[in-house]
């Protein structure tokens, strides 16, 4: 068992408030992103999970055993936890093969055994032929494995990856998303992966979280977020999502509703329980607008049209006064010029739930 429980974790610097009733109940075996800019404390919060800091308020449970409380802390060594961070921390001084068997050896395991152990996992992320080498002559790649390969030669339950990607280049990057994948379908552990970067966790996480100043705005799948985002701020992370004005929001019952948008009707998605209102945000992602014939739709000014292969990437000027600025991608074969007129029309949006209405 490792699956993990925050409950209402608050964490401050002196007076600085860093995490504020913090929860999130993941199951064992679980990959999860936590998703959020520069500074909302997505660090801190591994840090608490690992142990390396103390908490001021709530708990923190790892199968089932209460690891961290204002009340008990569980040092870091003991919780069953494995931390891949960005800087890789890996001993300069040892081999490979040394950096894999130390946790092995500390821990009290026989010469053979951890001989073998360390052959056996630097053999599962290809490294067997570097097992001589010093960190400094391997890339930043090889690096990541073999952090990756000290986690699996401690069985870690649970492993905390701390921005493992940033430092790295966008091919390697896709190389290292899947040795993720794989490493966390050959170990079963639960992840914990913090990053900023929503295109890795919507890619790698079966659940994000969604953090923002030092609280979680949503943690639900990727799909969710990107279909039904809970507010504003979440809609504007991902995807290219974009939020405006609607009026005269008709719920039908079904997780449907009309309004009108930039003095248009659109067919929109809702909450099952949302109810009439004057004004509603409506949040969609520029291929949810489209291009139409005719007059019958919302007028728009091109402002810029980008060739982007399968697509023109465009943007718009538009609404009734012309003063709202949109992006839609327009398939290929297409050609716009600056300043020309033409008419969109909004296929799918989203209406965020009324606490996050404006
Ligand atoms: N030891 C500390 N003492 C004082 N303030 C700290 C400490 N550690 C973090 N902070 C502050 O807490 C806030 C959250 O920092 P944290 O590193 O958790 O954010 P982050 O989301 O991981 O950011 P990044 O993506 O830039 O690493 C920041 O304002 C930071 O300055």
């Amino acid at each position: 068992m490792s699956d993990i429980t925050i409950d209402a974790l608050d964490k401050s610097f002196g007076r600085t408030r860093v995490l504020h009733e913090v929860s999130l109940a993941i199951a064992s075996g679980e990959f999860i992103a936590v998703l959020g800019p520069s500074g909302c404390g997505k660090t801190t919060l591994l840090r608490c999970l690992a142990g390396f800091e103390r908490l001021d308020a709530g708990s923190i449970a790892i199968g089932g055993e209460t690891v961290s409380s204002p009340r008990g802390h569980v040092p870091p060594e003991r919780r069953g936890v494995g931390v891949v961070f960005q800087n890789y921390a890996l001993w300069p001084h040892m081999t490979v093969a040394r950096n894999v068997a130390y946790g092995l050896k500390i821990s009290g395991m026989a010469k053979p055994a951890r001989d073998a152990r360390v052959a056996e996992v630097l053999g599962l992320v290809e490294l067997g032929d570097l097992a001589d080498r010093r960190p400094a002559d391997l890339s930043g790649g090889q690096r990541q494995r073999v952090a990756l390969a000290r986690c699996l030669a401690m069985e870690s339950r649970v492993v905390l990856l701390d921005e493992p990607l940033a430092n790295l280049d966008v091919h390697l990057r896709g190389t290292l998303e899947e040795e993720f994948a794989r490493f966390h379908a050959r170990s079963g552990a639960t992840m914990f992966y913090i990053t900023h970067d929503q295109a890795e966790a919507l890619a790698l996480a079966t659940r994000v979280a969604v953090m923002d100043r030092g609280r979680i705005l949503q943690f639900a799948p990727p799909e969710q977020l990107f279909r039904e985002p809970a507010c504003e701020t979440v809609a504007g992370f991902i995807g290219e999502g974009r939020v405006i004005a609607a009026s005269d929001l008709a719920p039908t019952g079904d997780g449907r509703a009309h309004a009108s948008v930039l003095g248009h009707p659109a067919a929109l998605r809702c909450a099952r329980g949302e109810r009439p209102r004057p004004r509603a945000r409506v949040s969609f992602h520029p291929g949810d607008l489209h291009m139409v014939p005719g007059a019958q739709g919302i007028a728009a000014n091109v402002l810029r049209a980008t060739y982007r292969g399968a697509y023109l990437r465009t943007e718009v000027m538009a609404g009734p006064a012309g003063d709202v600025p949109l992006t839609l991608n327009i398939p290929a074969p297409a050609s716009l010029t600056q300043g020309q007129r033409i008419t969109i029309a909004l296929r799918d949006g989203w209406v965020l739930p009324d606490r996050a209405a404006s």
